[in-house]
């Protein structure tokens, strides 16, 4: 018989959850001011009632992310490695998906958005372990997790931080205060530089003690929210989370990934340690290759990511091997970017809370909200 609720660890296909194709709703935010009308004008509803199928996809993405992150949430402790933890996750949202992505062109239908992050302390983001990696989980790191799942390449991308010892609370809550200011302030017609200047306001007025010495909390000023297309993690509105005089709005139907950080380091980030995660660029160039091993990757990589970012294990899953020189030919020649590790100074700590929101033309729908965050 087909089940009737999620098991655990999470394994039941959504889609059995939802017979009917109707998926929970997530968090509906009017829109203000001169955008007040679009609640209740009648040709607003009516565009929004013509993206249904867009809607749904979205939502049973949203709620795929919600199951699985509570199972993380609860099963994730000291001692675990960070490949078992982001591997935990991976099995998660493909049996929730219902792709295994082993197939060539499985994910196409549904599936993990790009690599798992698991990203320790002074590493803000971009770090997922590769073949091979012994690190474990302490008591005394601050963890921040950032998985994505897509339905028909609708991307839900929503992160949080985690952390053993309550003397980073102070940490967390500022950044998840500088979230949710960030998602306040976004609406239609919204202003970038506007937002990222309320986003520093609100995160820049929490302090937190750590081991006896008080840090002021710092907005990353080089980590940005991002425009979410299909297929496509970053269309190209970045949304700064520090004060900042960027005019660009966001518009009618746009999805906007809002995240910020906070740290107690310099509030800065550079490139660091190996490289776990890549993207085929949506205007990669099309060259023909010298390097055999590039041109046969780029197949793979088409097959089963498209422009969706990817990470080492995801090949080696595949059964690619001796990938490395290929791949960085790929990048070399500007047909795939390299994301690798961001981190602020050693010894500092970074925190992230990050949400999916849908600018729909009526209402602005957080729709990866969840009673956790
Ligand atoms: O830092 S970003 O490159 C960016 C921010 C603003 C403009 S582009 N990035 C997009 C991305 C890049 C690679 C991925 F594998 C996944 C996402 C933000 C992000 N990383 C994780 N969650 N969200
Ligand atoms: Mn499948
Ligand atoms: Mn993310
Ligand atoms: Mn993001």
């Amino acid at each position: 018989a087909i089940p009737t609720k999620q098991s655990d660890p999470p394994r039941v296909l959504l889609s059995n959850l939802f017979p009917s194709g109707e998926y929970p709703v997530g968090e509906e935010v009017e829109y203000r001011d001169e955008n007040l009308y679009r609640t209740t004008n009648e040709e607003k509803r009516h565009l929004d009632r013509m993206n249904n199928d867009f809607l749904q996809e979205y939502r049973q993405g949203a709620e795929i992310h919600r199951q699985v992150r509570q199972w993380a949430q609860k099963n994730i402790k000291p001692g675990q490695s960070l490949t078992e933890i982001a591997e935990g996750i991976e099995d998660g949202v493909r049996a929730l998906t219902g792709h295994p992505g082993l197939e060539e062109g499985d994910n196409i239908k549904g599936g993990i958005a790009f690599p798992t992050g698991v990203n320790l302390d002074h590493i803000a983001a971009h770090y997922s372990p590769n073949a091979g990696n012994k690190t474990l989980l302490a008591q005394d790191n601050v963890m921040k997790v950032d998985f994505g799942v897509h339905i028909n390449g609708r991307i839900v991308d929503s992160a949080f931080t985690l952390a053993f010892d309550p003397m980073y609370d102070n940490l967390l809550e500022a950044v998840k205060q500088g979230t949710n200011t960030g998602i306040r302030e976004a609406g239609i017609d919204a202003r970038l530089g506007e937002i990222g200047t309320a986003i520093q306001e609100t995160m820049e007025s929490y302090e937190v003690e750590i081991n006896g010495k008080t840090f002021p909390v710092k907005c990353i000023r080089n980590l940005n929210g991002h425009d979410i297309r299909q297929w496509q993690i970053h269309g190209g509105k970045s949304v700064p989370i520090v004060k900042s005089s960027d005019q660009t709005k966001m518009e009618e139907g746009e999805v906007f990934a809002i995240e910020t950080f906070g740290s107690t380091g310099n509030g800065y980030v550079r490139d660091d340690y190996e490289t776990s995660h890549y993207a085929k660029r949506a205007d990669a160039p099309k060259i023909d290759l010298k390097v055999a091993s590039a041109s046969k990757l780029l197949k793979v990589i088409n097959k089963n990511f498209g422009t969706l970012p990817f990470c080492r294990r995801y090949l080696d899953r595949l059964g690619q091997e001796k990938y490395l020189l290929g791949l960085n030919n790929l990048v070399s020649n500007g047909i795939v970017e390299a994301y690798p590790p961001l981190v602020d100074k050693k010894g500092s700590y970074t925190a992230q809370f990050e949400h999916t929101i849908l600018l729909r033309p009526n209402v602005k729908e957080v729709i990866s909200r969840g009673d956790d965050y």
